[in-house]
């Protein structure tokens, strides 16, 4: 038996940091949704317990990414402790997402894995052992697990529902540059305890209630509510490495952008086009002015979550 399961790319559309807890964690509110771009994890039951990697981005995973570092095995380690009845076999990974980039491959992989062992358990994906296995693994795995656009909160384990957003054509940038999400985060400077102070001071609170956002239709509803949020990691992060504020001005120039932001701890950078003909030609005028940059042509909410 072989089962297969998509990991697409999260996508921070909006990043408030709230404060820096004692534990030295930062609690977060993000607006995430989820790209058509992504990894394919597959299972084959009743083969060894390995990890195979395929794909244009497995050599970025340190030592091929086999081992028990990665995070598929790791959610496979942490969902038996919760588990004990889990299918054996192995998993394939097949590898599109650069690596630590900001949109969640590692945690898309991981949730991937919970769903497909889940299915060949018989348990159901709402079940509340892979709720908690999924927040062990890391802080982007809960939204991860179902793959459905809605708020996160604290260090994101507090789901809202979820929400529905326009499909938005759009593109995903990468500039080759690895940003440590520590550095990122200590690059706020906030001491523990402290609170982020938003820019003007202003209520910036991202509701959960799908009532509180735009129409599932209304696209310049969300433009102008996505618009008015920000990402605070996107300082910090652009001081590590400048390329990224290049890049996201280069595509907020572009005709037809609707949004150009940088998307978690970056460095990847997300823009929203109006229509498919303008992501397109972005897409090439990025490609023949940054030929190393890893690019990709995609879909941003939607059906996508
Ligand atoms: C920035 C986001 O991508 C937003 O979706 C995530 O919160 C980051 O999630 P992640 O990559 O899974 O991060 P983790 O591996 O859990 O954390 C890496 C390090 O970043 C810092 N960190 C991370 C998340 C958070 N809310 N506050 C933090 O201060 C901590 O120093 C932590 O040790
Ligand atoms: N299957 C995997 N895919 C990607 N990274 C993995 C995987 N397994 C382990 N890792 C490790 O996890 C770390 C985070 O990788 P990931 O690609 O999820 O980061 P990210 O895109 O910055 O995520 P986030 O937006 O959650 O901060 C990297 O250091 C990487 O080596």
């Amino acid at each position: 038996m072989q089962a297969s399961a998509f990991a697409p790319a999260k996508i921070n559309l909006i990043l408030h940091v709230r404060a820096r807890r004692a534990d030295g964690y930062h609690d977060l509110e993000s607006l995430v949704s989820f790209a058509a771009t992504g990894d394919r994890l597959t299972f084959v039951a009743d083969s060894d317990q390995s990890l195979q990697l395929t794909g244009p981005m497995a050599s970025a995973l340190i030592d091929g990414g086999s081992g028990a570092g990665n995070l598929v095995t790791r959610a496979r380690a942490v969902l038996h402790r919760h588990l004990p009845d889990l299918p054996a076999g192995g998993f394939i990974l097949d590898k599109h997402l650069p690596v630590a980039s900001g949109i969640g491959g590692g945690s898309a992989d991981a949730a991937a894995a919970l769903r497909l062992l889940a299915d060949g358990a018989g348990i159901f994906p709402d079940h509340p052992a892979l709720l908690r296995a999924a927040a062990e693994i890391g802080a982007d795995v809960p939204v991860c697990l179902a793959g459905r656009s809605r708020v996160m909160y604290g260090t994101g384990a507090d789901l809202g529902p979820p929400l529905t957003l326009p499909a938005f054509p759009a593109l995903l940038a990468n500039p080759g540059i690895a940003v440590p999400t520590p550095e990122v985060f200590r690059g706020l400077a906030l001491a523990p305890g402290a609170r982020f102070t938003p820019p003007g001071d202003m209520d910036d609170a991202l509701p959960a209630e799908p009532e509180a956002w735009p129409g599932a239709h209304d696209r310049a509803g969300w433009i102008a509510r996505l618009k008015a949020g920000r990402n605070d990691l996107a300082g910090p992060a652009e001081a590590i490495a400048p390329a990224i504020a290049v890049l996201r001005e280069t595509l907020a120039a572009c005709p037809g952008c609707l949004l150009a932001r940088m998307s978690g701890s970056g460095a990847t950078v997300f823009a929203l086009f109006a229509d498919d003909a303008t992501r397109d030609a972005a897409a090439a005028q990025l490609h023949a002015r940054y030929p190393e940059y890893w690019i990709a042509a995609t879909v941003i909410g939607g059906d996508a979550g």
